[in-house]
């Protein structure tokens, strides 16, 4: 067996850099349950292939033969995530040493963010007792979201939040969408998340909060009706119970790198 070299070493540091990118992006969801899975699979059907058991190796090469296709259907949405991500500057993919040359470029877009209208509202609705939820994007494409609610394209203000999320308003059902200091649309159904370690008191606001969380780099509120709390996620993670003082923090904790 000949020395390894330095493109073998290279080879191998890209796919264990591939190997962890994909598992930032399907931890904590079903995927991961189903990536075990097939992991699980190919382990057996190594084991039958080494003990030699023809007919079962005949059976199970033929699901692996077709594994590839199979692996692009169960995984279609992770692979469009993946796109996504790959082709937004400055994305969620944890390369640090480029986000550190984009820094400058996402200062602008938290100087553009007027925080404190959002936390006007939500302590103003929570003191209403209003449910809400609130989806600040950062970099990635929002727009297939905001096609399902009502389009608005509104100054960020913390009464215009207040109005929308008010029991009474035509609006209030769904979310809203907050980008680059704008409100750019209400009414917005997102999709939930299917991560099976969430807590079974977590509603729908809920899980759609951590749902949009999972697809993409933007930041949610969830304010809930029935309890008051508000939680905030990010990328598939959420915090619960939060305080006026911590949800300032963590809001500047997202948008500054
Ligand atoms: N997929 C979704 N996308 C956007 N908004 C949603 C979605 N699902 C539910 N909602 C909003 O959340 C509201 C409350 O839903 P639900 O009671 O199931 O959530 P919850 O997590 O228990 O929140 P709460 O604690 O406020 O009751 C709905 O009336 C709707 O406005």
């Amino acid at each position: 067996m000949g020395a390894i070299t330095w493109v073998q070493i290279l080879d191998i540091l890209l796919v264990s850099l591939l190997i962890y990118q994909i598992y930032r992006l399907i931890r904590g969801t079903s995927s991961q349950s189903i990536l075990i899975g097939i992991f699980v699979i190919y382990l057996i059907w190594k084991v039958v292939h080494w003990l030699n058991l023809t007919l079962l190796t005949e059976i199970m090469s033929r699901f692996i033969d077709i594994g590839f296709l199979a692996l692009v259907i169960i995984f279609q949405t992770e692979i469009r995530r993946f796109l996504l991500v790959l082709g937004t500057p400055g994305s969620r993919i944890n390369f640090r040493w480029l986000r550190k040359i984009l820094a400058k470029k996402s200062e602008d877009i938290h100087e553009m963010m007027d925080y404190d209208q959002i936390l006007l509202a939500c302590e103003r609705l929570q003191r209403q007792r209003n449910g809400a939820l609130i989806v600040i994007g950062r970099k990635n494409v929002l727009s297939p979201y905001i096609q399902t609610g009502i389009s608005i394209d509104a100054h960020l203000s913390a009464l215009l939040i207040e109005c929308i999320f008010q029991k009474t308003s035509p609006l209030h059902d769904g979310a809203v969408i907050i980008e680059k200091n704008k409100i750019t649309a209400a009414r917005v159904i997102l999709p939930v998340s299917e991560n099976p370690r969430l807590p079974a008191n977590f509603g729908l606001r809920h899980r759609a909060a951590i749902g949009i969380s999972e697809r993409t780099d933007a930041i949610v509120i969830a304010l809930s009706e029935e309890t008051g709390q508000i939680m905030v996620c990010h990328d598939g993670q959420y915090r619960c119970d939060l305080s006026k003082p911590e949800l300032s923090k963590e809001l500047h904790k997202y948008f500054l790198f």
